[in-house]
């Protein structure tokens, strides 16, 4: 257990837990559950990036969490679903070749992929109902069919996607937090069809997801690898 000491007692120290969304709607949906900070850092990889590690200077969080709405792989995460991932994979960092695309760690550079905790992804997954699998980050939102097949030929285990959790989960690896990304699923990925996003149905599924997620965020214990 980590402990701290204080006035000549020894207590387990507190949770301090940072949610990161992306534009204020999402935000105000997870605050009307979660009662810690929770930032707005804006849409992408880079704003998330710069806005968490920004927000993570402070020291002592215990976890950080990107949070919001996503498009959802079809049958795999209905909309209205809310999926938590087992694995952050950044899908469009890399080269396109004539032979495919080429993840920036095949060209001998950084990291594509993050995986937050095992044991809190089944956590937050069995307390909420949450599908697990990966979260795809993306920095440009898929737009047809064709392009939503050759994401998940190149990654089979994909929920999701959204365009920050990468960002958060880099800002959080810098200072060394662990991360955890959760997505209420608002659109199918695959052909552009904007009107029909149910942006308010999957706010409502995140709120409800935090009144869920709270306990279990809060009393996590990073040491503890069940
Ligand atoms: O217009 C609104 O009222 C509104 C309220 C909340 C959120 C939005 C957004 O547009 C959020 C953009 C955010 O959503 C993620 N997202 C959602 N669907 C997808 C997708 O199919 N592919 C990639 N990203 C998606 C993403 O993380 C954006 O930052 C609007």
């Amino acid at each position: 257990m980590v402990v701290q000491a204080g006035e000549g007692l020894l207590t387990p120290s507190a949770a301090r837990v940072l949610v990161a969304t992306a534009v204020p709607a999402e935000r105000d949906a997870v605050a009307r559950a979660f009662p810690g900070p929770v930032i707005a850092a804006g849409v992408g990889p880079a704003a998330a990036a710069a806005a968490t590690a920004t927000a993570l200077a402070t020291t002592g969080h215990t976890l950080v969490v990107s949070a919001g709405i996503g498009g959802g792989f079809q049958p795999h995460a209905p909309v209205g679903s809310l999926v938590v991932a087992d694995e952050i994979t950044a899908a469009d960092l890399g080269a396109e070749t004539a032979d495919g695309f080429l993840p920036v760690t095949d060209l001998g550079f950084g990291a594509v992929t993050h995986r937050p905790p095992a044991a809190l992804v089944r956590q937050a997954a069995a307390a909420t109902g949450a599908r697990t699998g990966a979260v795809l980050t993306v920095s440009t939102v898929t737009g047809t069919a064709a392009r939503a097949a050759a994401l998940r030929a190149r990654h089979p285990g994909a929920l999701a996607e959204a365009m920050e959790g990468f960002g958060v989960a880099e800002a959080a690896a810098l200072h060394g937090v662990p991360v955890l990304e959760v997505r209420a699923v608002s659109n199918p990925v695959g052909p552009r069809d904007r009107a029909a996003w149910r942006i308010g149905e999957a706010l409502a599924a995140l709120t409800e997801a935090f009144g869920k997620l709270t306990p279990v965020l809060e009393s996590w214990n990073p040491h503890d690898h069940r």
